[in-house]
């Protein structure tokens, strides 16, 4: 069953006079425990996408359904709980409070939904044993590298347990091992946890982790892939990568 599903999604941006077509009727859906990556050349609308999906910002046209709820149909407050609830956000620039330790930044979701950290130990020790930052609870941003700044992002959009985790270009500025370690993780977390998982990325590297690729152009979608998990990582590289030539990405 889909826990996130678009029809039609339009998005129109005004700029002065002119109007920018975002997103030209786009559907769009991630089961539980199912991977998507969204490619397409700059411009073609992918973090328009899925800021639409997460609920950031209103389509100017169509729905996205979240676990079976329209999100236009909520009002401001309903949706922000929604999206709390649901929706784990990861983005390129790791957006984490440079005041607070990579332990604290990772329980603040928990504490913005008002509820007590101290209920949340177990799950804040074992995720912090998934991304591996044992040694970096207590360092502040500006001690802790890209990779390990980015792995704090991720246990803080996990920290809520939400049924969809939504990620813009999460490898884009790490060198290639961090940026692997970093999609392992979400792999992982997308067949342990049962979530859907959808990633914006330029990199076939990336992609190839994923279940399937859905390829935008022009605010449409032009091409879709499914990848088979029991085909060899260079097998499903070669096969975005095909795409991506034969479209000119
Ligand atoms: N807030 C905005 N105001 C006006 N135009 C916008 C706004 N956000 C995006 N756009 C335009 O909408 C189109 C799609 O942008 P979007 O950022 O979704 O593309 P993208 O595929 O994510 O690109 P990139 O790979 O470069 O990040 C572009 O033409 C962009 O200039």
């Amino acid at each position: 069953m889909s826990v996130l599903q678009a029809s039609q999604l339009i998005k129109r941006y005004q700029l002065g006079v002119h109007e920018v077509n975002a997103l030209n009727g786009v559907d769009f859906e991630a089961a539980a425990g199912e991977f998507v990556a969204i490619m397409g050349p700059s411009g073609s609308g992918k973090s328009t996408l899925l800021h639409l999906l997460g609920g950031l910002d209103a389509p100017t046209g169509g729905t996205v359904m979240l676990a079976g709820q329209e999100l236009s149909g909520l009002n401001d407050q309903q949706a922000t709980l929604a999206r709390r609830r649901s929706i784990g956000f990861v983005f390129q620039f790791f957006n984490l409070l440079p005041t607070l330790s990579a332990e604290e930044n990772i329980l603040l979701p928990i504490l913005i939904d008002g509820k007590k950290p101290a209920e949340f130990k177990e799950r804040l020790d074992q995720l912090i044993a998934l991304v591996g930052l044992e040694e970096r609870r207590t360092h502040k941003p500006d001690q802790l590298s890209g990779g390990e700044q980015q792995r704090v992002a991720l246990a803080r959009a996990l920290i809520t347990q939400p049924a969809i985790l939504l990620a813009d270009e999460p490898t884009g500025n790490l060198d290639s091992n961090t940026g692997k370690a970093i999609m392992e993780l979400l792999r992982r977390s997308c067949d342990d946890l049962n979530q859907a998982i959808v990633v914006v990325t330029h990199d076939a590297r990336a992609a190839a982790f994923a279940d399937r690729v859905v390829f935008l152009r022009d605010g449409q979608v032009e091409r879709r892939l499914q990848l088979a998990q029991d085909e060899a990582p260079a097998q499903r590289m070669r096969a975005i990568i095909e795409i991506m030539e034969s479209l000119e990405l």
